[in-house]
């Protein structure tokens, strides 16, 4: 399976102005192949302000960004939402599961949100991959911390996207759920093939990944594999 890399030159990006002028991103050039890349870097580096311009959840000042032969730049914001929502899956620190929805309702949300009927063999597969099969009719309240991101991940995997973004996907979990959603992410590069670009503070977390980058003022310090 041929997967598809992001790219992204001169990324700039500023909040503020006069005195209060931070550069968050500053002439960033950056590429995301297929594989897991993790992002490190102290707090205000910039991390979630590059993850944030790649995955088009926002937009830099300057620079151009690449979703395979798609550029970002210059999509309009519909455009750009459907490009999020069909080709790129999100995971967030803090779940972001529908309360009222069942896990199972929870995972098939971006089929429902895109008109499409699930593709129940694609269900069959991220809810093996996240071991979820028996939890699939319980509400997220009936879930641990460790469960709920599970089915978060099962969700950012559904659609087979071309890169899915994790930003401290760890953060609220202890450390046995922690390791056990990581090795689900190593998982999915390993066996499915896909791209995934997380945003970490722990070097625990980081070392599940084949690639490291360090930022640091809004610029690449390093990058390891
Ligand atoms: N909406 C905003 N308004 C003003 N400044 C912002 C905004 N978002 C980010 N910044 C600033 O831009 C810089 C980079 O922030 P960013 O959130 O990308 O860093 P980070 O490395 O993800 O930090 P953390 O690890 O604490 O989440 C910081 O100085 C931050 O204060």
């Amino acid at each position: 399976m041929v997967k598809t890399t992001i790219r992204a030159v001169g990324l700039t990006k500023a909040y503020g102005s006069g005195d209060a002028r931070v550069l968050a991103l500053d002439d960033v050039d950056v590429e995301f192949e297929p594989g897991f890349t993790a992002i490190m870097g102290p707090s205000g580096s910039g991390k979630s302000t590059l993850m944030h311009c790649v995955a088009g959840l926002d937009r830099p000042d300057a620079g151009r960004i690449w979703l395979g032969d798609t550029e970002f730049t210059g999509l309009k914001d519909d455009a750009l939402t459907a490009l999020r929502r069909d080709r790129i899956g999100f995971v967030f620190q803090a779940f972001n599961l529908l309360p009222t929805l069942t896990a199972r309702e929870n995972i098939t949300l971006p089929f429902d949100l895109a008109g499409r009927r699930p593709d129940p063999a694609a269900v069959r597969s991220v809810v093996d991959v996240v071991r979820l099969g028996d939890r699939l009719d319980h509400r997220p309240s009936q879930l641990s911390g460790g469960q709920q991101q599970r089915v978060a991940v099962a969700r950012a995997l559904v659609t087979r996207p071309d890169v899915v973004f994790a930003d401290e996907p760890t953060g609220a979990l202890d450390s046995a759920a922690s390791a056990e959603l990581l090795g689900f992410l190593r998982g999915s590069v390993d066996e499915l093939g896909q791209t995934v670009v997380m945003v970490t503070h722990d070097p625990a977390a980081a070392a599940y990944a084949d690639r490291v980058l360090h930022l640091a003022d809004g610029a690449i310090v390093t990058s390891s594999c």
